[in-house]
């Protein structure tokens, strides 16, 4: 089954193209780690890709949902998690995460968000305000959403690991693994390298001057 198609995506930032006639399509179980050296277009790329942002041509759409026209409709096919941590700073990590919930339509009870808290490393901070925790901490809070029942077919990752310490990195390549395992379909990027036990494809973006 189909998950993701984005076709004929071009993309030129600055008077720079960045990439063109990009076509990439992913399936239901699939696994690509997205390549390319800093400023390839990676970043501007899975933004497309999620409808963050519009290319200067080409469509996407995720579970068969157009992301331009559809928007609605296609997010509550994926997951993103970019650069901005999409957390708000003053509220607390069970706020957080009781919003997005909220947001996304999850029904969840309070204990089920403490208990992903504790299994995410986060105990005794559950109730403080996300400005008094550490970058990986506030980090943690942000991916603990990727623990949360949702109904989500694929995952769009950019760096996810970027400021995560090895236990937790572990821990998320394991639950990549397991979403991978369930039929889920994971797009993203890394510059460390990730060991997750799941065969992957890759797609590399090339610097173009
Ligand atoms: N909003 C923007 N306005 C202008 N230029 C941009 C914008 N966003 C990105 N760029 C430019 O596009 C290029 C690609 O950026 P992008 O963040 O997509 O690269 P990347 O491959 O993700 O890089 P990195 O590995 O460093 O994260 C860069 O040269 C950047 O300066």
């Amino acid at each position: 089954m189909t998950v993701l198609a984005a076709r004929d995506i071009s993309c030129e930032k600055q008077d720079r193209i960045l990439f063109e006639n990009v076509h990439l399509q992913i399936n239901a179980g699939e696994l690509v780690l997205l390549r390319g050296e800093n400023g390839a277009g990676k970043t501007s790329l899975l933004r497309i890709l999620v409808g963050l942002s519009q290319p200067q041509q080409g469509c996407v759409s995720i579970c068969g949902s157009d992301v331009y026209q559809d928007g609605e409709q296609a997010s509550h096919a994926f997951m993103y998690f970019g650069h901005k941590l999409g957390i708000s700073a003053l509220l607390t990590p069970i706020e957080n995460l009781q919003y997005w919930c909220c947001q996304h339509h999850i029904s969840v009870s309070e204990q089920t968000i403490v208990n992903t808290l504790e299994q995410l490393g986060l105990e005794g901070l559950e109730t403080l305000p996300v400005k008094h925790l550490s970058q990986g901490q506030q980090r943690r809070v942000s991916l603990a959403r990727f623990w949360l029942q949702s109904q989500a077919k694929l995952w769009v990752l950019d760096e996810p690991m970027t400021a995560l310490d090895v236990n937790m990195v572990k821990m998320f390549e394991q639950h990549i693994q397991s979403f991978l395992l369930s039929g889920g379909a994971v797009i993203m990027t890394s510059h460390q390298s990730i060991n997750i036990d799941y065969p992957n494809r890759e797609f590399a973006l090339e610097y173009r001057w």
